[in-house]
């Protein structure tokens, strides 16, 4: 079975890599919404596959790292793309919790990027 929990945070970025013309090499944010999935069986005694509060104290300090930033002055998001986002989130969360599954980012309300690891 998968469990979720998901989060907000709002960021600055631009997109250093885009044409001169593009409207997204002008710095500007998003409210971005992020979903975390986790695999695994089903427990007994608890019944679940995963506290909920364990998600969240694995991924909120990651989120915290995010929040109200300018993603590209982060170590590692030079070019916070949704792709190189999600990625970066992969790489931090997936060592703190067994059963990591997928990621969903959503930068805008159309536009987003699913991550499975790969
Ligand atoms: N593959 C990607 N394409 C784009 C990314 C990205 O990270 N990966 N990022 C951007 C911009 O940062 C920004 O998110 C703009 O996205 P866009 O969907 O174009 O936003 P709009 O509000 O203009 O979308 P509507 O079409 O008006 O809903 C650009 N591309
Ligand atoms: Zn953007």
């Amino acid at each position: 079975m998968i469990v979720y929990k998901s989060f907000t945070f709002d960021s600055a970025h631009f997109l250093p890599n885009v044409p001169l013309h593009h409207k997204c090499r002008n710095i500007h944010g998003h409210t971005y919404h992020l979903t975390v999935y986790f695999e695994g069986e089903v427990t007994s005694p608890e019944g679940w596959v995963l506290d909920f509060a364990l998600i969240k104290n694995a991924v909120k300090p990651i989120v915290d790292q995010l929040d109200h930033t300018i993603l590209n002055e982060v170590p590692g998001l030079e070019n916070p793309t949704a792709e190189n986002l999600a990625i970066w989130i992969w790489k931090s969360i997936t060592d703190k919790l067994d059963g990591l599954n997928k990621i969903e980012l959503k930068e805008t309300p159309t536009s987003g990027v699913i991550y499975e690891g790969k």
